[in-house]
């Protein structure tokens, strides 16, 4: 990868990527929170023009389809065969948000129980973690929580963006569908995670899908850029305000808002 070639026309992101379902989504903003946008609009981020990154996890069952989730995204490609991923695979994508560079780290795990502690050994520092199952098989649904407690033990769960993705949408009826969707949005919202379904052999929501992880990892990374170098300015921390659309902060957690 040339990390010095411009950003692919189709990876530039001016607006926030909209959310799937609105009740089982990381916060329902239109837009950037407005302490992003006017950091980066003034480049003031601290970081802008060096390189971000956001190293993001994708774990779940064997063959629920996380390797062609990552190929239809990263190579715009699908393959029927199903081959193992051993151990992990890697890939970075590169994106422009909000005229910043950003890049996300793709990790694939392997779903298979052999190559599990293999695999495990990767999932230290990962700023998102993206749990995959199967829309069409109620098993891998009910593994996720497993799954996420897994990633958990080597990440900080407060600062961690998870991600529930019903995979392989195309093999189910519409109403079929919307009974496992049921059961999705139930286990997303218990474990704060944004629901997404997709599939990777048509495409549907794949690009929708990964631009917002990359859009919530950079609004996060910036967010905490922004409170690090105002804890130094002032040698205190600084409170990132929270708000009313962030759906999965506990009310006590829930403060006034101040800056906007
Ligand atoms: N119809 C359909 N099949 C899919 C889709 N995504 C994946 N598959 C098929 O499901 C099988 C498994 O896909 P993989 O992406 O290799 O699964 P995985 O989760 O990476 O599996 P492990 O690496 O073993 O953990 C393959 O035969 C794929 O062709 C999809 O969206 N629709
Ligand atoms: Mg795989």
């Amino acid at each position: 990868m040339n990390l010095l070639a411009p950003v692919r026309r189709d990876r530039i992101l001016a607006e926030l990527p909209q959310c799937l379902r609105k009740e089982a989504s990381l916060h329902t903003h239109k837009d950037f929170h407005p302490r992003v946008t006017c950091a980066c609009q003034e480049h003031r981020t601290g970081t802008v023009g060096r390189f971000k990154i956001s190293k993001v996890i994708v774990v779940g069952d064997l063959s629920v389809g996380k390797t062609c989730l990552i190929n239809r995204f990263c190579k715009d490609t699908f393959d029927k065969n199903y081959k193992a991923t051993i151990g992990v695979d890697f890939e970075m994508e590169r994106f422009e948000v909000l005229g910043v560079p950003f890049s996300l780290q793709l990790w694939d795990t392997a779903g298979q129980e052999r190559f599990k502690c293999i695999a495990s050994t990767y999932y230290r520092g990962a700023q998102a973690i993206i749990i995959v199952f199967n829309l069409n098989d109620v098993t891998s649904l009910e593994h996720t929580k497993q799954w996420l407690a897994d990633a958990l033990k080597e990440n900080d769960p407060s600062s961690v963006l998870l991600f529930l993705v019903g995979s392989k949408k195309d093999l189910s009826t519409p109403a079929q569908y919307a009974l496992m969707e049921k059961d999705a949005l139930k286990v997303a919202k218990e474990i704060k995670a944004e629901f997404w379904a997709v599939s990777s052999l048509t495409g549907e929501n794949v690009r929708e899908f990964f631009f917002r992880v990359a859009a919530l990892n950079f609004e996060a990374n910036v967010l905490a850029e922004l409170e690090k170098s105002g804890a130094r300015r002032i040698g205190d921390v600084v409170r990132i305000n929270s708000d009313d659309s962030n759906l999965y902060l506990t009310a006590s957690k829930k403060k006034p808002t101040c800056c906007h």
